[in-house]
């Protein structure tokens, strides 16, 4: 068993490629996004986010980010319109943050990064499962959310208080009745282009919907919890390669 992916300088970004070769594909992500250079498309649609707070299932320190897992086998929390077509499944949400508040995002508007980054991950369900769907080009949809260091988000909280409790990777514990709308920002205003999971398998089979609107986080809630700085010892190598720039050539 390879050494496996991470953050650090022996297996981080810059050494993917090597494992995974889709690493120099054609739709890779992350991205800079710069929003003067992007095209106003009519034809697309509003987005349509219906989620059901009694899907939420668990939450996992999955060694590189931790998840809220959602019950997946019916379709009451879906994402249609945008710019999918069909209907898309809740997967999952996870997040991306680095050491330090001025960097952690993939994502990247003008070369700005923020020091974190929601994806909320939804299958296609014109594929039978997740691991179908996910080497499909139109198998995923992700809507990533920029946090920025403001007032702290009350709603974040219930997940942060959380972490407590999966503080070293491999641990899971239950995560019921959360309702993962609350989490996005007022405007659903977004910005969408054919992608991929941004880590291995690194897939290319994401249509991004990066939300405009950013929410809000407060230094204390990056800071305390304690899953963030032991998920953090992770995220210090992070740091390396985020402060090589997010977009992985
Ligand atoms: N950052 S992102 O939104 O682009 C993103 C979304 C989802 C996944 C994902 O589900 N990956 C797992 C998978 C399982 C089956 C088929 C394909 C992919 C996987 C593969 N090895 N480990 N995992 C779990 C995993 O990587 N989870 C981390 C998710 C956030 S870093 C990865 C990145
Ligand atoms: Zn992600």
């Amino acid at each position: 068993m390879s050494h496996g992916w991470g953050y650090g300088p022996g297996n981080g970004p810059d050494t993917w490629g090597e494992d995974f070769p889709i690493a120099n594909g054609p739709r890779q992500s992350p991205i800079n996004i710069v929003p003067k250079d992007a095209k106003y498309d009519s034809t697309l649609k509003p987005l349509k986010i219906k989620y059901d707070p009694s899907n939420a299932k668990g939450i996992l320190n999955n060694g590189h980010s931790f998840q809220v897992d959602y019950v997946d086998d019916s379709d009451s929390s879906t994402l249609t319109g945008g710019p999918i077509s069909g209907t898309y499944r809740l997967k999952q949400f996870h997040f991306h943050w680095g050491a330090s508040d001025d960097r952690g995002s993939e994502h990247t508007i003008n070369g700005i990064k923020f020091p974190c980054e929601l994806h909320l991950v939804h299958w296609n369900t014109k594929y039978p499962s997740f691991g179908d769907a996910a080497s499909q080009p139109d198998g995923l949809a992700v809507v990533g959310v920029f946090l920025k260091i403001g007032a702290a988000n009350p709603r974040l909280q219930k997940v942060l208080d959380a972490l407590d409790a999966i503080n070293t990777k491999g641990k899971q514990t239950t995560f019921s009745n959360f309702d993962s709308k609350t989490l996005l920002p007022g405007s659903l205003d977004y910005w969408t282009y054919d992608g991929s999971l941004t880590t291995p398998p690194l897939l290319e089979s994401v249509t991004w919907i990066v939300l405009r609107e950013p929410i809000s986080v407060s230094p204390a809630q990056m800071a305390n919890s304690a899953a963030f700085s032991s998920l953090e010892m992770e995220m210090l190598r992070a740091a390396w390669w985020t402060t090589t720039g997010p977009v992985r050539l």
